[in-house]
């Protein structure tokens, strides 16, 4: 049997979520997914405000209910008073996985000296996998560029669905595997 492929995108943004301008993040995710991934998949956006609780509510929704294998948020990631993505995230997961972070910020220093400013973190709850990205809109394909590579085996790891790339946007990296 194989199921529904859903994949989570999440903007974390008080304006954005007010309506005070538009959602470039939750699109910029759509749309980078769109090319990198050649299996079908469904979309479960949401726009939320910076607060705590209702993120750490999303995430369990999408993970437990809607059974993403994959949830990208967007935002919330500074140090700024409301800016609380990452421990909500940090609520939610079992298991951190504090290298996507790292990885992240190591490519984003190159691209903005304000790099180190985002506390973006990762972790698995149950079988999905949860990545935090900066808000800035153009910060998302920097991010997912680096560390795409390694979301499939991620995903595989944790028993979810076999997520396929094309190879001329992400090489997907399994251990173990020739390449092509
Ligand atoms: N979802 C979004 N869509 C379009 N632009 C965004 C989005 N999120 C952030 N930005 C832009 O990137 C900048 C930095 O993002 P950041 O997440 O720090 O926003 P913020 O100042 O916390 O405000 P808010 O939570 O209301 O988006 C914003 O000031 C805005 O110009
Ligand atoms: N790749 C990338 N990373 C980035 C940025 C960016 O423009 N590109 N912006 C930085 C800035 S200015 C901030 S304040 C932090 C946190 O952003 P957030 O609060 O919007 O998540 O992410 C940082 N990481």
């Amino acid at each position: 049997m194989t199921s529904e492929i859903k994949i989570g995108i999440v903007t974390v943004s008080d304006r954005a979520s007010a309506g005070i301008y538009a959602d470039e993040g939750g699109p910029a995710i759509h749309d980078y997914l769109l090319k990198a991934l050649t299996s079908p998949w469904t979309p479960v956006s949401r726009v939320i405000p910076d607060v705590r609780k209702g993120i750490a509510e999303t995430l369990i929704e999408l993970a437990d209910r809607e059974g993403c294998c994959l949830i990208v948020t967007t935002g919330g990631t500074g140090p700024a008073p409301r800016d609380v993505t990452p421990e909500a995230t940090e609520d939610v997961v079992e298991k951190p996985l504090p290298g996507f972070g790292e990885l992240m910020r190591q490519v984003s220093l190159a691209k903005v000296p304000t790099a180190i400013l985002s506390r973006q973190t990762a972790g698995i709850r149950g079988r999905s996998l949860i990545v935090n990205l900066p808000g800035r809109p153009r910060a998302i394909a920097e991010c997912l560029d680096a560390v795409m590579p390694a979301i499939p085996y991620c995903i595989d790891l944790i028993e979810g669905p076999y997520l396929e790339t094309d190879p001329a946007v992400i090489v997907a990296f399994r251990p173990g595997q020739k390449k092509v």
